[in-house]
């Protein structure tokens, strides 16, 4: 144990300018852990670097084991550790502290002389060291100069972070409140380690949205791992994901690593986890709970470090009621629940997606750009898409293929969805380039299918509300009343039940 010199007291020990948080652009506010089994030894340098380190808190942990469950708990922007400790190596427990945050500063405190202890404990990860006993003014020189590496570590990760960030959230269209809400709950959960269920209707983004989690997660090293529960057959289902020994079934020549061995370290989705038979939800529960692992057919447990995250478009809490799915799981999978919205919710944001599947789809379709008029936008904002984002995208893809027009107008959309029943205004066309008829006769003519078109557009657009197509027309409501009898149009014939009512 040290004993402080009389002129290495707070106030008298260093002369360089004081380490503060603005000096070297710090957070407000800092974090050191210091390790030391000695307890006099830890209180006294915790009070003397929490005097003369400003915008420093120190916390200090006498157990080693503690210490690594404080580490998880929270990030430390510089770690002090002792190298001999009963407990448990400081050489171990600096190997362990690196498994669960790979970049924080490490300095270790070795015995004097031990030049090799500190040479190897550089060569496992530690930033420096410092040999005991100390003068505290080196002691503060070794922590100044780990903390600035640590500022500048951070920071790289920040723009780092932010990088894969932008990429991440490039996948999702859409800056309506709610799709960015959501993208902040992606973001904060991605930093835990919670089991997370993502509900929502088909075609929201339930996988992307776990993607993402993934990709912005300290896992993202490691591949994301997937997959659909009700696409496995329920015999196949407990091998794929929990592996089985050689001998366990008949066919089981080999062994086979199941998904949540090869998942160690990343992350896991249950897809549509409502389709999980009961069979295995005794055992995925166990598996959850107890982070363990057991093969079929084999005799020892191995333990495992996969984060779960369990995706379904059902009413889990009828299934539960209705005894289909186990409460027990329910409660151990849903620790954060996600939501992704419908397309309905998001309608505000259907412009910025057709902008976006166009020119996506036109690119991988090898056509020229194509893009959707505003009277298109808004008559698809009124829609109903049971279907969500992935309705909207084979939508998308059709209108590409069988639309000619650069600008797809509803009435090229009706066109494409009714074949046949809306005369395209080329079509009515055709006559003036091909003139065969008297100049009145073709005029009106044109004229008349001119007429029906537009409206037919208008009404269209808005699912066959005669006001709103009035105003949109600049008529009064009776002149396109008498233009729709003159046609034989019922406004009813333009509703569609599908998209919303007005
Ligand atoms: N906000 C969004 N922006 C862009 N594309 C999206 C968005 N949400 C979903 N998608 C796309 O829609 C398609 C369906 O998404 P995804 O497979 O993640 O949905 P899901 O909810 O998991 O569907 P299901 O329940 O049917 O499996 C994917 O191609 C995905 O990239």
């Amino acid at each position: 144990m040290i004993a402080y010199p009389a002129r290495s007291m707070p106030g008298q020990i260093d002369h360089s300018p004081p380490l503060t948080a603005k000096s070297i652009n710090m957070p407000q506010q800092q974090h050191i852990l210091i390790i030391d089994d000695e307890v006099d030894m830890l209180q006294g340098l915790q009070r003397v670097l929490s005097f003369e380190l400003e915008s420093v808190t120190v916390s200090i942990v006498a157990n080693p084991l503690e210490a690594l469950e404080l580490i998880s708990k929270r990030n430390y922007e510089l770690i002090l550790l002792d190298v001999c400790m009963p407990e448990m190596n400081g050489m171990d427990l600096l190997v362990r502290i690196r498994e669960i945050d790979p970049h924080v500063t490490m300095i270790m405190m070795t015995a004097y002389g031990s030049i090799e202890t500190a040479v190897e404990a550089i060569r496992r990860g530690a930033y420096d060291f410092v040999t005991k006993p100390f003068e505290i003014p080196d002691l503060l020189r070794v922590l100044r100069k780990g903390l600035e590496r640590n500022q500048l570590i951070r920071e790289n990760l920040n723009l780092k972070a932010k990088v894969t960030q932008k990429n991440t959230f490039e996948s999702f269209i859409g800056q309506t409140p709610t799709m960015r809400r959501l993208y902040d709950t992606i973001q904060a959960l991605a930093h835990t380690n919670y089991t997370v269920l993502i509900r929502g209707q088909s075609g929201t983004g339930k996988e992307l949205a776990a993607r993402a989690i993934h990709d912005l997660s300290k896992r993202k090293a490691h591949p994301f791992f997937a997959v659909n529960c009700p696409a496995i057959p329920e015999q196949l289902l407990e091998s794929e994901l929990f592996g089985h020994k050689k001998g366990a079934f008949t066919g089981a020549d080999t062994d086979y690593t199941g998904l949540f061995e090869e998942a160690d370290g990343s992350t896991l989705l249950l897809d549509e986890i409502g389709d999980i038979p009961v069979s295995l939800q005794t055992k995925l529960l166990r598996v959850l709970q107890e982070q363990e692992l057991r093969p079929l057919g084999g005799t020892r447990s191995k333990k495992i470090n996969v984060r779960i995250l369990a995706s379904t478009n059902q009413d889990l809490e009828k299934k539960i009621s209705e005894r289909t799915f186990r409460e027990d799981l329910f409660y151990r999978l849903n620790v954060v629940t996600v939501r992704t919205p419908t397309l309905r919710e998001i309608r505000d944001d259907i412009p910025l997606l057709l902008d976006h599947l166009s020119k996506q789809f036109s690119a991988e379709l090898e056509i020229p750009a194509k893009h959707f008029s505003l009277a298109s936008a808004e008559m698809l904002m009124r829609r109903n898409w049971p279907g969500n984002i992935r309705e909207l995208q084979n939508f998308v893809r059709r209108m590409l293929i069988f639309c000619k027009e650069e600008e797809i107008e509803p009435m090229h959309i009706q066109a494409v969805e009714n074949p046949g029943t809306i005369p395209t205004l080329s079509e009515a066309f055709q006559i003036c380039e091909m003139p065969t008829e008297p100049y009145i006769a073709a005029r009106n003519k044109v004229l008349e299918q001119f007429t029906r078109s537009y409206v037919q557009n208008l009404l269209f657009t808005t699912n066959g509300n005669i006001s709103r197509s009035a105003k949109m027309a600049g008529l009064s409501r009776v002149a396109m009343q008498k233009i729709m009898r003159r046609m034989d149009m019922q406004p009813l014939n333009f509703r569609n039940p599908e998209r919303c009512p007005q």
